[in-house]
């Protein structure tokens, strides 16, 4: 099986590397971060990471469990997510932590959604089973947030406490395909691969503080009530890099429909090679011209992931 990599609305969720071993030994050798975890030493010893970072990708080979970075859209580790498989692969186990800095902001249930789902959907599991120190509320309303049912309390030895603590133990069974997906709202928003002279594409990077921050996108935004597309499109052009578009030098080329957590994303992308104006970034956006064959090497939202090849077979 091949070491998963997903990614999410804010984080990407990928194999663990060697070079990850520092910032995981910093993150867990905390007390309030390894007191909750049943199979961490505290103190964590300065080797041990080295040591299980190379052992989650044999476990991962093998098929046992798939331990997982949490890391933010650039990489650097944040926590850990993974599944131990038991049972004769049907069910698993979910555990998962964050470094103390990054709790209280949603970022473990958005972890633990989409390995979950992936355990689902790509490993065939049809329950998986978790367990939270009685004492830890937010792990349980995580678990119970992703629709994970208690079942009852039990105990289990904590490497890091010494000694055998009360959890509550929890589970969740393979949900039921038929049952269509909640409706999500559509978020209308329009974008450009501004072309130049050379050939090359126009990408803008997201700024820190908003949602996919750091991630390369195409120029443009959402509509403004009763705006018309190409109307809207213009607007954002102005407003962003200062240039000036007709609405006949755009060219429908191809669109994004993708599912993110909190709306489903609805994106028609347009072409363009003619503008008037010397182009800057108003908001002190990054911008970079990038050829066709080289857009693979800018991380950009997984809306637009499936337009890549698209832009490149077409432009
Ligand atoms: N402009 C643009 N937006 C994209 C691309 N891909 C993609 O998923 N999006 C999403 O589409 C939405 C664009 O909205 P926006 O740029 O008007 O708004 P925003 O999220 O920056 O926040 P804002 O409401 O504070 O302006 C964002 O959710 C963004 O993540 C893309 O290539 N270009």
């Amino acid at each position: 099986m091949n070491p998963p990599e997903l990614r999410t609305e804010r984080l990407l969720l990928r194999p663990l590397a060697p070079a990850d071993a520092q910032a995981l030994h910093r993150l867990v050798n905390d007390y309030s971060v390894a007191g909750n975890l049943a199979r961490v030493p505290f103190p964590y010893p300065e080797g041990l990471a080295q040591d299980w970072i190379a052992s989650t990708h044999a476990q991962m080979a093998r098929g046992e469990a798939f331990d997982l970075a949490i890391s933010d859209s650039q990489g650097a580790l944040m926590g850990c997510v993974g599944l131990t498989v038991k049972r004769g692969a049907s069910e698993a186990e979910l555990g998962y932590w964050l470094g103390r800095k990054f709790w209280g902001k949603g970022y473990g249930r958005e972890a633990a959604k989409a390995l979950a789902t992936w355990g689902f959907d790509v490993l065939g599991l049809d329950r998986i089973v978790a367990s939270a120190l009685t004492d830890n509320i937010a792990s349980q309303k995580v678990l119970r947030d992703l629709g994970f049912q208690p079942q009852g309390e039990g105990t289990a030895h904590f490497m890091s406490r010494n000694r055998h603590m009360p959890v509550y133990l929890f589970s969740m069974d393979k949900p039921r395909h038929a049952e269509p997906a909640p409706a999500l709202p559509v978020l209308l928003v329009v974008a450009v691969a501004l072309v130049d002279t050379d050939g090359r594409i126009l990408l803008a990077q997201r700024p820190p503080g908003k949602a996919l921050a750091g991630l390369w996108e195409f120029p443009g935004g959402k509509l403004n009530p009763g705006e018309g597309p190409e109307t809207a499109l213009i607007r954002e052009l102005k407003e962003e890099l200062d240039i000036d578009v007709t609405a006949s030098c755009l060219a429908p080329l191809t669109f994004a429909s993708h599912a993110y957590e909190k709306f489903h994303l609805l994106m028609p992308l347009y072409v363009c090679r003619r503008w008037k104006g010397m182009l800057r970034p108003v908001e002190g956006q990054q911008l970079a011209w990038v050829r066709p064959n080289k857009l693979e090497e800018y991380p950009m939202p997984p809306a637009d992931k499936p337009l890549i090849a698209m832009l490149r077979e077409m432009l």
